[in-house]
């Protein structure tokens, strides 16, 4: 397979020929229509009486379809004997699925002798990748066997998480200061001072990590972060009543959890993202795992994210025998995997333990086999088999 040739960025541009003090600047594809246009401030949002007429809206627009399929269901304790046709029904399916997306531990050596001669990056996704997802998104601690892991691998290549969470949560998680952070879906990135992110053009600071370290940020969507904190506590009100509707400030990203909200008041959840969104149109929905997401309506997610960080940080600019390996388990990860496919680089592993399409090309199963690969990743460059 071929690496990160043909690479071209939609994002980044180059401003002189490549040298050590290269800097980045924002494309203007990158920002929204209207950037330095007002948004309107302090919309006091209400869900209007007429609740009929947004519940159409919210079928109509599929988003509740969008959000009963998001995440796979749990096992229903039907009768002990159905129970188990199901499960060998549902392993049969695994089993016709991999042949489409085999699994990255079988397929281990033949990714690594593509990766001869090469330089691995790897990004890892945080929940359902490090993390098993749990109801609470407070409690999504990984282990400390994880955490041993992926340090581990961090010590052998440049290793990236990109999460959906603000960076700064994800690093209260992770809590290890070697590793490449991009928060809020990749609007938010975090590399050591050594890369090649550069101030004083658009979106790029230096600045100094909490540990007191030098490090470079990215934030392309800075301007929106007052939009997003009116938006986010537009939401809480709004949902208040919700039995089980949780928001969290993803720093640029506002996120809507329903996993423990009744199906039955999905619509509602759905109706107070609707009627927010109704009055911000610089914003934009995704859908998570059980969650929906509010964020900028600009050209970047963690697609671009990952093409950045290869492109400008942990010496890999030079990114023809550069080999990416992403794994994530999200939708939001598919944007991702869509840039290592269309670029026919690298591999994209998507964190499944049921079938589903993807623009992957393995899968692991869940976040025990990722620390497997891991592991694997470790030993193989222990070897010396590079
Ligand atoms: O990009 P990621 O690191 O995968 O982050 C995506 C979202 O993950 C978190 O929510 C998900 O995991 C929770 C904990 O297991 C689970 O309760 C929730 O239902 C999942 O959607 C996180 O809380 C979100 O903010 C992230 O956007």
């Amino acid at each position: 397979m071929d690496p990160i040739s043909n690479h071209s960025s939609p994002v980044f541009t180059e401003t002189a020929p490549f040298n050590k003090s290269r800097s980045l600047c924002l494309h203007s594809k990158v920002l929204p229509r209207s950037a330095t246009a007002a948004y309107s401030p302090s919309l006091y949002l209400t869900i209007p009486r007429k609740k009929t007429i947004l519940l159409d809206d919210v079928r109509s627009s599929g988003w509740l379809d969008a959000m009963k399929s998001s995440s796979p269901p749990a096992r229903m304790n039907k009768d002990i004997n159905s129970d188990l046709k199901n499960q060998d029904d549902l392993d049969d399916a695994y089993q016709t699925w991999m042949l489409k997306y085999p699994s990255a531990l079988i397929s281990f050596e033949q990714i690594m002798t593509c990766a001869k001669g090469k330089r691995i990056a790897l990004f890892l996704d945080y929940d359902g990748t490090l993390s098993p997802i749990v109801d609470n998104p407070d409690l999504a601690f990984m282990s400390d066997t994880m955490r041993a892991a992926v340090r581990k691998v961090a010590k052998c290549f440049p290793t990236a998480i990109i999460s959906g969470r603000s960076r700064d949560k994800v690093f209260e998680f992770v809590k290890l200061n070697e590793l490449y952070y991009a928060g809020s879906h990749g609007m938010d990135i975090m590399g050591p001072r050594r890369c090649n992110f550069s101030s004083n053009r658009t979106g790029c600071v230096q600045s100094t990590h909490k540990q007191g370290k030098g490090v470079y940020l990215f934030q392309p969507t800075s301007e929106f972060l007052p939009m997003i904190d009116e938006v986010y506590r537009s939401l809480v009100e709004l949902t208040k009543d919700i039995e089980g509707a949780k928001l969290e400030h993803n720093k640029f990203c506002a996120s809507v959890h329903y996993r423990n909200v009744d199906e039955k008041n999905w619509n509602a959840v759905a109706q107070c993202v609707q009627v927010t969104l109704k009055n911000y149109p610089r914003l934009r929905l995704t859908h998570g795992r059980k969650v929906l997401e509010i964020r900028p309506k600009i050209n970047w997610d963690k697609g671009k994210a990952l093409t950045g960080i290869i492109m400008f940080a942990a010496g890999l600019n030079n990114c023809k025998d550069v080999i990416p390996i992403y794994i994530g388990d999200d939708r939001t990860d598919e944007d991702a995997f869509k840039v290592l496919k269309e670029g026919n680089r690298g591999y994209g592993i998507l964190v499944s333990s049921t079938p589903k399409e993807s623009g992957a090309s393995c899968s692991l199963r869940d976040p025990l086999e990722v620390m497997e690969f891991l592991k694997s990743l470790v030993i193989w460059k222990k070897s010396g088999s590079l």
